[in-house]
């Protein structure tokens, strides 16, 4: 098992330690049923038996306490580990690879995966006790009577074959509620994130519930019952079939003699004591069967590979570049989805430059892949003619995407100099009536759609980078600020020495730029000063 083996790997001296402690629990219990059997009574007072048998099962008590929780806090020491790394990992995952996964299939990861683990851990010391005890029992029987042992070794083969055909099913109808669990996640976001919409239209909020939700609420639902069914039929089935063989070894016992009524009875004890741990292991399996499964899936996505220290690419990047370029790049969704490119552009130091197109024409796409969140397919990015990387290029921007994430702290460290930037930037993006910045964090994030734009663009700008790339910005604008937003604040921000690249559909404004260019269908055009001219018709025309 993937999961075991890891954690024997990264903490193979503390496991090792756990399963001689196990082993010793394990000892003890058998030799107190021996010694009961064959000692207590033998003891020359009553009260030094009793005291004897107490001082026995109070170290039984201990060292079965301390197996176990040695074995819980390493489980959880794992996992606290495991959790950490994973998101540490999500976010250093190229972003193409996570939108490939879809949104269900990483809250899925981050939550019931990572519980199913922990659940694993939190049953794993019933398993192993289960499988130590047993061992240990096994020895013992062997040395009340070989052959007795030998029928009791069939038995219990015959009995576990068929338990785990059992169990096999079990791992099957499970690895199905992990694929229903993902989709119940992407329900849920359904349920929060359109609640108005569903609110406002019953019809559609039925039809969502009968068909999505319940799609995968019953899949899921089926294949749990199915899961538990297989599961608890197996722990009867070796209840039962552990009576049986008590009842097999009187019998052996009984009529052909191969034992003493004594050992016996001694076999039956070591039987019946065996029963809870073994079942209790055999119940503990589909859990650690489930912690597995969310194990693969989460090396499948985030795989263990130590993380890259980029930093020293980001380091070639001159401070005081001029010019940066890139040379026929493309990108392509997966699955042959929408291509941007092959494509070329420059961008000079101080810039302002407009990119326009049609809804759908590519210039998200292709802010994502300037800005090097998109891997470029083809090509190659050069930042005054040194080859640059994605994380390099990465370095010199700060973009305001169409649904931006607003954080609720300014600056990271900040100095009085910041807060005083910070707050006269409010007062530019005339938001000093509704925020305050306190230290640095926003007084309030409870804004208006073009209210948070302008959070994101003060965000932005404290990020204190290179160039500013802003996405269609301005869509939320009332006409006033978006007048004063081109004529003035680009203005502004192009005297501060800022870059600027402006995703926009303002056609108003596009004498601001120093250059535009048109996307259209994935391929990017310079256009002359008169096609700038005319571009707003263009788009109009073209969408
Ligand atoms: N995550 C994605 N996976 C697959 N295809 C995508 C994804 N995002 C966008 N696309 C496709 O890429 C194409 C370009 O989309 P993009 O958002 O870049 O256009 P746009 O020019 O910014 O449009 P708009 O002006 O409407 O914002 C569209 O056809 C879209 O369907």
């Amino acid at each position: 098992m993937q999961l075991l083996k890891t954690i024997l790997r990264q903490h193979t001296l503390a496991f090792i330690a756990i399963i001689l402690l196990n082993l010793l629990s394990a000892g003890l219990g058998i030799a107190i049923i021996s010694w009961i059997n064959h000692g207590l009574l033998g003891e020359h007072s009553l009260a030094l038996g009793i005291s004897k048998m107490l001082g026995l099962l109070i170290l039984l008590l201990a060292t079965t306490l301390g197996a176990q929780w040695s074995l819980t806090t390493l489980g959880h020491q794992f996992i606290w580990r495991k959790r950490s790394a994973m998101v540490w990992q999500m976010m250093n995952t190229p972003i193409a690879t996570l939108e490939a996964k879809g949104e269900g299939e990483l809250l899925a990861l981050l939550g019931p995966d990572i519980r199913n683990i922990t659940l694993a851990f939190v049953r794993l010391p019933e398993l192993i006790q289960g499988i130590l005890l047993s061992l240990v029992a096994i020895g013992y029987l062997g040395y009340l009577s070989v052959p007795v042992l030998l029928i009791t070794i069939a038995w219990l083969i015959a009995t576990f074959t068929l338990g785990y055909k059992m169990v096999s099913k079990v791992y099957q109808h499970i690895a199905q509620v992990r694929d229903y669990e993902s989709d119940l996640q992407s329900s849920f976001q359904v349920v929060i994130q359109g609640r108005k919409e569903l609110a406002l239209n019953p019809a559609r909020a039925r039809h969502f519930y009968e068909t999505h939700y319940q799609t995968a609420a019953l899949g899921y639902k089926q294949n749990i019952v199915k899961a538990d069914s297989y599961h608890l039929s197996a722990i009867n089935w070796s209840n039962i079939m552990m009576l049986g063989l008590i009842g097999v070894i009187f019998l052996l016992a009984e009529t052909q003699g191969w034992i003493s009524m004594t050992v016996a009875t001694s076999f039956s004890l070591t039987i019946l004591f065996l029963r809870t741990p073994l079942l209790q292991a055999i119940g503990a399996y589909p859990t650690l069967l489930s912690g597995e499964l969310a194990f693969k899936k989460i090396n499948e996505l985030l795989p263990n590979t130590p993380l890259q220290d980029d930093d020293t690419e980001t380091a070639n990047v001159n401070d005081n570049w001029q010019q940066l370029r890139w040379e026929a790049i493309t990108w392509q969704y997966p699955e042959k989805g929408f291509q941007v490119g092959p494509l070329s552009m420059t961008v000079t130091r101080g810039e302002t430059i407009f990119i326009i197109g049609a809804n759908g024409s590519g210039k998200s796409t292709l802010s994502l892949l300037l800005t090097g969140l998109y891997p470029m397919a083809q090509g190659r990015a050069y930042c005054d003619d040194q080859s640059v990387s994605s994380k390099g290029l990465m370095s010199l921007f700060s973009v305001v995407f169409t649904k931006p994430y607003l954080f609720d702290t300014v600056f990271l460290e900040p100095s009085e100099a910041d807060h005083e930037l910070a707050t006269e930037w409010l007062a530019r993006l005339q938001l000093d009536n509704t925020i305050t910045i306190n230290h640095h964090q926003l007084s309030t994030l409870s804004l208006s759609a073009g209210q948070s734009k302008r959070v994101a663009l003060l965000l932005a700008m404290a990020e204190k980078r290179d160039i500013l790339f802003l996405d269609e910005w301005a869509a939320e604008q009332d006409p006033q600020f978006r007048r004063y937003f081109y004529r003035e604040l680009l203005p502004w921000l192009k005297q501060l020495g800022k870059t600027l690249l402006i995703i926009s559909h303002d056609d108003d404004y596009f004498d601001v730029a120093d250059r535009v260019y048109e996307m259209q269908q994935g391929h990017l055009r310079l256009l002359s000063a008169e096609e700038s001219r005319q571009a707003a018709r263009a788009v109009i025309s073209q969408s």
